[in-house]
This record gives C-alpha cells, structure tokens and sequence, in this order.
C-alpha cells in the first residue's frame, strides 16, 4: 500500500497497488467512500462495449429531483419507509442524508445563528463562516415525543423552512437497483442515469504492462512515476484531448506531452454518465468492466467523480466546501490473460488540498468521542527500537539539551524562531529518522500538503517522575499535526478546551500513553484544544480514566518512570540551508 504526494496541482494523489481476487465480487471496494457521485466515466481499450452498454441498460437507475423544506425528513412516514438507504444534497446551505442516516446541516454563519441546533465550525471554512451540525435520524428513538425530535422539527419549521433544491435516490442493497423514494408530498421529477458513448480512434494507446508488479513487490520510485503518467494519460483520454491522436502535430513550445511508452496505435470507447448514482450501481459497473476486460484482453478505467460541494467526503470525513474540493477516484484494470485468477489494478485517489487523508489502516486506531482526530497506536515501536533510541538520546552531545524548570528537551531539524516561526533546517541524524518516518509513512500519516510529507522538525523531551508541561497549544509555526513516541514510562496526556482557566480546570479528557506507543494529534482536536501533563509522580486512572483504556480496574494507580517522547513536526517555514551539511555534523 503505497501514498504519493507531490502532484503538480497540489491536489494529493493516493494510489495504492492490489492484486484483486478476480472472483472476489466486491475488490476493490468503492463501498463507504464517496456516497454523493456526479459522475462516472468508464475508459475501454477497444472499440467494442456492448457488454457494458447491455449491461448499463439492463440497469437503469432512476434519481429525483426535488424541491422541498428539509422537514420532509422528519416526516414519520418518509423516515420509515426510505431511511438509511437514501441521500440528498444541495449547495450553499448544503444539506444531506448519509446511507448511515446521518443528517448532515452545512450551514453559512448567518443560518447556522439563526436556525438553533448546536453545531461545530467547519474545519475548512476559517473563521466560523459555516457550521456542522450532524443529527442522527436513524436513530430508533428519534421520532415525535423525544425532546431532540420535536426541537430539530421545530426548528426545520420555523427557521429553516425554506425550500432545498435536492437529487436522490434509493437502491436495493444487495441488487443495486433503484427504488421509489416516498416523495408524495413534494415537488419533484424522476430521471434515468442517463449514458453518453464516443470513441476514439488513431490514438497512442498504452498497454499499461510495466504497472504489474510481481507479487509482493512494493512500488519503487519508477513504478511511481509510471503510475502518475498513467493518471495523467487516463485524463487525457477523459478529456477526449487532441494530443493522444497520432496524427497530431502539437506546438513543441506549447506542449510537451508524450505518452507512457510502450504504446500501439488503437482506439479507446469512453462512456459517460449524467445524474446520482450510488456505491452499489458503481460497484455493479466495476464488476462488468472487468468481465469485459477479461473477455477483451484489454485494459479498462472507472473513473469517479464526486459532488464538489458534498460537506462529506471520503468515509464521511469533512469536505473542503468550494475550495478545490476533488473527491474522485479511478481504478486502472490492466489487462490481464485469459487464464489468470486474479486482477491487477491501480487505485487512484484524489483529494481537495483542504481535505483530509487519512490511511484506511489508521481507522482502528481512531480515538472516538473526541474532537476530530486523535490516533492512539499501542507498540508502534518494537522494545528493541525503543532501547536504542533511549540510547541515542542519553549520548546526544550535552549541549544540545536545554533544560527548563520542569523538563529537559533537545531540538532536532532546527530550532523554529518564536518571532517569525522560520526555523533554519538542519540535517535530522538517521536514528531519529529510523525506524519511525517509515513506519509513519506506511501507516498514512503525512505532515504536509500531501501524505507523504515527512516531519522537519523533532522535539525530545525528558521528564522525571512529577514533571510535566502546562497546558498549552503547539500553535501555528506547524501543520496542524503532531505525532508522539512516547519511551521508557508511560504518562498522561490531558486536554482542555480553548478558553479554560488552565490553572484550575479539570481536563475535558484524557490519553494514556504508553511506552512504545504512538499518539497523533490533528485537525480541530490540534486547533482547539490545549494538551498538558500534570507535575506529578503516579496517575491514578480509576479518577479520570483515560479515553483509550476501558474498563479501568478500579484503583489503578500507575508511578511514573522517566519518559522520554519524540513529537515529530513539520515546521512550516524552514528555510534550507545550503551549507547544513558542513556546518553540522551529526
Ligand atoms: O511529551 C509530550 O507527550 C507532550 C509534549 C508537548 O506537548 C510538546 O512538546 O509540545
Ligand atoms: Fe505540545
């Protein structure tokens, strides 16, 4: 599993190689990632699709459009005959239903004020000019009678009455195919997906055969670079662009394109649909594309592009409103032999620069019941690992601890100006580097514009029992994410929301980090809350157990050891120093 960052249009790229099970129905799965799709393209190397074309008709999926005040979804009847399997949505007040039940209000300052529900600003929209509130109408004891029923109604009713324009739509889950949504009430019009084919002819077409990796291999920086071309082409051919022709006789000062070598003279089809579909139909889709491409011995693409202004993007995660808010994907199926079991394939994943990535494989380490995003990974780091960097930091050279009332620290990257932030980069040794920013790397954590961005800056601190730090906020010299490894004793973490007395208020909640662990702090959780350690020398966990560590027996009582902890940054103005290699020696 592989992330890439750098693409030239800042919009992070994310693919990820798979063998796929060919039999395996569902892989690669497009279940939960993007449930508001605009549209879809498929790509074919061969001229020939009636398969799919059969097979698009044979599946007609209907959406609606409709106009209608968002109480329709508290109308009892509505609720129980179309709940959790449907989805609406709208722009500027954005409004939608989740497949989850979820009904999710994006609202601009002004509504959001006047409307009554609580929500929480949106992460990217600064300043609080648009709110979130998410209501749970799934929920079996929301209906009339309960106290958030009847308050969310009321306030549907009196200020938020206006209409809403909307699409949706309902499948069956386990054919795919579309239902009626109960729309008696409103205003509203059904509509066919509807499919437009074209082709073309005299192009340069790629075979895409230096993609396949043997099993087991992992993608090195040339299987990368291919990969993008590959994108790149693929877009080209979405666009329907004059440069893949072979006739054509491009301005060599204007373009310099050139397509992914090997390559044929051939044809591609390109079919192209309009309306809301669903995970199901698109999965439906990429089950045929790849009969098709298996009976053809050619290659196919699925292309996915999702609403610009859905609130929600991947796995429900908020969504950059406006600001290049891509939430696509494509899946590149090469061509495999007849007789071949399974089906390779290149996943393409992009993301709006406001957007957050975070790897699938961090999910179970989320920490919930907190403010978006903290992960907790207990043994990221091996007891030998952990030995050896204990090691490297008791001989670091004298001078490089500073030591302060409560605590002593090393700076490692550089050390960033309080006045202006700039930090003058220095070289990071390899023991700091190794075995950690890999392990960071492959579990999805980035520190920048893109997931693979690796950390600048690393700050050591040391503690004694009954040291600790006040609470406070890393604050904006960084992004907005911090990783911690934590050595030796474990500690405890606690949070405050911003605009506490520090000196007297009781933490919000609590992190229990153990040695060997890595603990990530990111997004609201990072902008809005303060962290601190208390000066003491044992926690007692049954007091205020800590939000990753349930059940707690009761009087637990923990003495801390000396703990050492790594937090891996990225400070956001380093300035690279051309000498730094023989100005410091590490
Ligand atoms: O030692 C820790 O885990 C926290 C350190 C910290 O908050 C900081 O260095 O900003
Ligand atoms: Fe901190």
């Amino acid at each position: 599993f592989e992330i890439f960052g750098k693409w030239p249009t800042k919009v992070p790229v994310q693919y990820l190689w798979e063998t796929i099970d060919y039999f395996k129905s569902n892989a690669p799965t497009t279940d939960k990632q993007e449930p508001f799709v605009l549209d879809i393209q498929l790509l074919l190397a061969d001229t020939q699709a009636e398969t799919l074309l059969q097979s698009i008709a044979e599946n007609e999926q209907f959406f609606y459009e409709v106009e209608a005040p968002l109480s329709m979804f508290l109308d009892t009847s509505f609720l129980e005959k179309n709940l959790t399997k449907d989805t609406y949505l709208d722009t500027e007040d954005v409004a939608i239903i989740d497949g989850d039940g979820h009904l999710v209000l994006s609202l601009q300052k002004e509504t959001y004020e006047a409307f009554g529900l609580e929500g929480k600003a949106a992460t990217f929209t600064g300043n609080g000019r648009r709110y979130i509130i998410t209501i749970d109408v799934s929920a079996p004891t929301f209906r009339p009678g309960n106290k958030t029923f009847d308050r969310t109604k009321w306030c549907l009713d009196n200020n938020l009455s206006r209409s809403f324009k909307m699409v949706m739509t309902r499948v069956d889950t386990n054919t795919g195919a579309s239902l009626d949504v109960l729309l008696s009430n409103v205003q509203h019009s059904k509509k066919p997906v509807s499919w437009a084919s074209s082709k073309m002819d005299g192009i340069r077409l790629p075979n895409f055969e230096t993609l396949k990796l043997p099993e087991g291999a992992t993608p090195n920086n040339r299987w990368k670079d291919e990969a993008l071309e590959a994108y790149e082409w693929l877009g080209m051919a979405t666009l329907g662009s004059q440069r893949l022709s072979v006739n054509d006789k491009p301005d060599p000062f204007l373009s310099v394109y050139s397509c992914p070598e090997p390559y044929t003279t051939g044809s591609v089809t390109s079919l192209r649909s309009a309306g809301l579909v669903t995970p199901q139909y698109i999965e439906n889709l990429l089950i045929t594309l790849r009969k098709e491409i298996k009976a053809k011995q050619c290659w196919g693409a699925l292309t996915v592009w999702g609403y610009r202004d859905s609130p929600i993007a991947w796995r429900g995660r908020e969504h950059g409103f406006l600001t290049s808010g891509e939430n696509d994907y494509t899946i590149l199926l090469l061509r495999e032999e007849k007789d071949a079991s399974e089906q390779r394939a290149v996943c393409y994943q992009a993301l709006g620069v406001y957007d957050t990535f975070m790897d699938p494989a961090l999910e179970p380490y989320k920490l919930q019941g907190v403010p978006d995003s903290a992960y907790y990974i207990p043994n990221f780091i091996s007891a030998a690992e952990e030995e050896y960097l204990i090691s490297k930091v008791q001989t670091a050279p004298a001078p490089k601890w500073v030591t302060l009332k409560a605590r002593r620290l090393q700076n490692w990257g550089g050390t960033p100006k309080v006045e202006d932030g700039k930090m003058l980069q220095e070289p990071i040794p390899t023991w700091l580097k190794e075995p950690v920013f890999k392990k960071l790397q492959n579990i999805g954590i980035g520190f920048g514009d893109s997931p693979s961005t690796e950390p600048n800056h690393i700050l050591v601190n040391e503690y004694l029992p009954g040291q600790g730090i006040m609470p406070h906020q890393d604050g904006p010299l960084y992004n907005p994410i911090v990783a911690t490894v934590t050595l030796n004793s474990h500690s405890i973490l606690n949070f405050y929301p911003h605009g506490v007395d520090k000196a007297t208020s009781e933490p919000e909640f609590s992190v229990l980090l153990e040695p060997r662990s890595l603990f990530v702090q990111t997004g609201q959780l990072y902008k809005t809350y303060l962290h601190g350690i208390a000066e003491v020398t044992e926690d007692d966990l049954a007091e205020r157990p800590p939000i990753n560590y349930h059940p707690i027996p009761t009087g637990t009582l923990l003495p801390r050891q000396t703990r050492i902890s790594l937090t891996y940054r990225q400070v956001k103005r380093a300035i690279k120093n051309p000498f730094a290699k023989t100005l410091f020696k590490h």
